[in-house]
């Protein structure tokens, strides 16, 4: 599924970057239909974070390139910048503000107006069950709800496409309801979002499209019912990452 213009809402081409002589992403390549909610899933090391951050603005690439809504991110970026909202792996915040004050800061640094911060602050803080995020500073925040404030901050302007790393990492099963709920309502308005986790079950009950990245490479791509071939996520990923189903003993214990 594409846009009405049949743009896609990401299109990566030979993305590749190398850390002293570790090839972290090689030459990876992948478009994200408009309208779909992507997952991508991979081993710890995988190569998933350093993909988004250069996907997304936020690490320069050592070759490749990338496009948002066909808005090239690197050469264009206060454009592409305008219809990504991200929220990055160790998102650093200012912590000695409240989430109110993060949200009018960021808002009001992205363009938007008084009135309009001042309405958006307030529903996304309940909307993101944030009760104490009017008066706590962000370093009196838990992990979960640093990463819901996250959120909110990727959704405070209103982007077309929402790129989160983890979003559900330490949070409880009831904001991982909501924001579940947050995430299918941004779809059904025709947003477009790509995640990154662990949890297979989470891409199987909110994505249509997944992606396998492994050692830097992208092994497979596409809509989600086509990636499993009628057996899990879970089981299609074992299989093509090439993991073992053995349990390891620890001969000490
Ligand atoms: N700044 C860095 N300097 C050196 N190596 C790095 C750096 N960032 C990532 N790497 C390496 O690049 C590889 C890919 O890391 P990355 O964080 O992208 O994986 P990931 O799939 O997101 O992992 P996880 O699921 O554990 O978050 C790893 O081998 C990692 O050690």
């Amino acid at each position: 599924m594409t846009n009405a213009t049949g743009v896609p809402a990401l299109e990566i081409d030979g993305l590749r970057k190398v850390f002293g002589d570790h090839v972290a992403v090689d030459h990876v390549a992948l478009t994200v239909p408009a309208g779909s909610c992507f997952g991508m899933v991979g081993v710890n090391g995988a190569g998933k974070t350093t993909l988004l951050s250069m996907a997304t603005g936020l690490l320069r690439p050592d070759a490749g390139t990338a496009r948002v809504f066909g808005v090239d991110v690197w050469t264009d970026a206060p454009r592409a910048t305008a219809l990504l909202g991200v929220l990055p792996d160790g998102l650093g915040m200012p912590e000695r503000l409240t989430g109110e004050e993060v949200l009018t800061y960021l808002g009001l640094l992205r363009g938007l107006t008084e009135p309009v911060v001042r309405e958006r602050r307030g529903e996304l803080l309940d909307a993101l069950e944030l009760p104490h995020g009017r008066e706590r500073l962000v370093v009196e925040y838990s992990t979960g709800m640093r990463k819901k404030l996250g959120l909110a901050v990727a959704l405070l302007h209103g982007p077309r496409l929402l790129v989160l790393d983890e979003p559900l990492e330490a949070v409880d099963p009831v904001s991982a309801r909501t924001i579940r709920r947050i995430l299918a309502d941004f779809v059904a308005g025709g947003g477009s979002v790509v995640i990154s986790s662990h949890v297979m079950a989470l891409v199987e009950q909110i994505c249509d499209h997944v992606a396998v990245v492994d050692e830097g490479r992208m092994l497979v791509a596409g809509p989600l019912d086509e990636v499993r071939a009628g057996a899990s996520l879970e089981e299609r990923f074992t299989s093509l990452v090439g993991l073992t189903t053995e349990p390891v003993g620890l001969s000490w214990l």
